[in-house]
Parts: C-alpha cells; structure tokens; sequence
C-alpha cells in the first residue's frame, strides 16, 4: 500500500501541491485526474524521489526506499532508448539491476512477457520503426519485467490515435490484471479515469479529493458499455469544471 500523508512541493519557490493525502491500495489503480499544469508530472515525480517535497510517502507503513521497492514508470512518450531494438530495450532495466546481466530465470521472464503482449515478432525491430501502439506495449513489457511494486502511468493513451487507442485500452486493462500491481494512472481524460480506476483522486488548486469510482463493482472492460457510463460521467464533469481552474 502506497501512503502520501501531508505531501507539500514546492518548485522554484511556487507552491505546486499543498497537503496531499491519498492512500493507493495494493493491486489496484487510483486514477490521478487533472488538466495540464496541475502538477500530476510533479507528484510522480515526488513518488520517484525525483524532486524534493515535505511530508511522507510511505509504503506499508515505511518510508518508500528505492533500494527496497521498485517502481515502473511508463511515461508520456514511452521512453525508449532509440540505439536499442525492442528486446534490449525491454531487459534493459533488469540488467542494470544486475549488473549487466540477465540470468535464464529473467531470460525466461522477458521472452514470457514478450510474448504475452504481443511482441515476439517485432523483438528485433528498432523504436522508430515501431507504432505508437507497439511503442506502448514494449514500454508496458519493460515495466512488468521489472515485476514492480508500484506502476506509474503518466498518460499512456496520450500518443496514441483513437483507432488504436481503444485496441490499447483493452491490452492494458487486460496486462493490469493479470499482474495486480499497485498502480497509479496520469490522466487528463475522465473517460479513462472511470475506466481504469478503482478510485479517482481529482487534483485542482495545489490539492487533491479522494472520490470512489460508481462503477468500481463493474469489470473494467465492461465499464465503457455499461448503460450509467455516460450519466456520471457528466455528473463527474460538471463537479469537476469549477475545480480545474490553473492559476
Ligand atoms: N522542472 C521544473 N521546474 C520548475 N517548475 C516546474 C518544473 N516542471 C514543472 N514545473 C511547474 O510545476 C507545475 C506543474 O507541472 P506538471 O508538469 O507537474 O503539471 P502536469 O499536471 O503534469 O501537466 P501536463 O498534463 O501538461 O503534463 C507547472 O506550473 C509547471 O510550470
């Protein structure tokens, strides 16, 4: 479980977020819902020990050590190395965790995910002669390779176009769970909040609400379908409007 009590950043001397509470219960997705500049880049970046903040982030109950726990990012653009083809970008994080190497258990995990997310025949290709959907999904496999405890998604269908976009939200949904890993989602898009989270944390003005998902006892894949889909989705953006307000 993964606890930021009271978590205040500041950059250059601005205050970005103030008192951010949020429990994110294990193998499960908290939505993290904002509009650009809010700070959700910053409050990763936090998570990440990337920048510097006051308060805890703990993890069951201790301070989160990176030595100990591992977290998976998967930015916006996907990150990968472009004088690497897809295998090696996918065992990259395993082998500088140990030491360059890749043992058979790990080899044997890389080629397992590989294939279960669809990447077996494009293993040798180069990024730039990938799609923005295969981008994603050799980003996806480089994140479970590292078996994380926490799964940080910062907007992951940003890249993508809407034909692929729906294909994407499937794959991962389906990726989620199968692996159960406490995960944290970036999201400008309340559609996908809804679809993805168990809950939502609604960021606004420096701080940020905790709401449950309506439709948290509907199968994810099937939220999207599901006849009170569009209903609250409006109520939730009409509550949420007023809030998003940058200044
Ligand atoms: N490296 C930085 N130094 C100083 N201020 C920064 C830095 N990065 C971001 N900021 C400021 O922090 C605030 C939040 O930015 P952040 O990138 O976290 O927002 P965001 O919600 O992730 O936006 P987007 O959806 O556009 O990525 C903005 O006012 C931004 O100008």
């Amino acid at each position: 479980m993964l606890t930021l009590n009271n978590l205040s950043i500041k950059r250059n001397n601005k205050l970005i977020l103030k008192n951010i509470n949020l429990t994110i219960p294990n193998a499960a997705t908290t939505a993290i819902i904002g509009p650009s500049g809010i700070g959700k880049t910053t409050l990763i970046s936090a998570i990440c020990q990337l920048i510097s903040y006051s308060g805890d982030i703990l993890w069951d109950g201790h301070k989160l050590n990176l030595k100990k726990q591992t977290i998976a990012w998967v930015p916006q653009d996907f990150g990968l190395l472009p004088w690497f083809d897809v295998h090696k970008n996918i065992s990259l994080g395993i082998k500088i965790r140990n030491n360059d190497k890749l043992n058979a258990n790990q080899a044997e995990l890389v080629e397992q995910i590989e294939n279960k997310l669809g990447i077996s025949d494009i293993k040798h290709k180069f990024p730039n002669e990938l799609s923005g959907g295969q981008k994603q999904r050799v980003a996806l496999a480089k994140a479970f390779c590292l078996k994380p405890e926490i799964l940080l998604l910062d907007e992951p269908f940003s890249a993508l176009d809407t034909v692929v976009k729906q294909t994407a939200e499937n794959l991962l949904l389906e990726q989620l769970a199968t692996f159960q890993i406490t995960t944290l989602m970036i999201t400008h898009s309340l559609e996908e909040a809804l679809i993805f989270g168990d809950q939502l944390f609604v960021l606004s003005n420096k701080t940020g609400q905790l709401r449950e998902n309506p439709l948290k006892s509907v199968n994810p894949k099937d939220r999207r379908d599901n006849p009170e889909f569009s209903k609250i989705l409006a109520d939730i953006q009409k509550e949420v409007i007023d809030l998003w307000r940058v200044e």
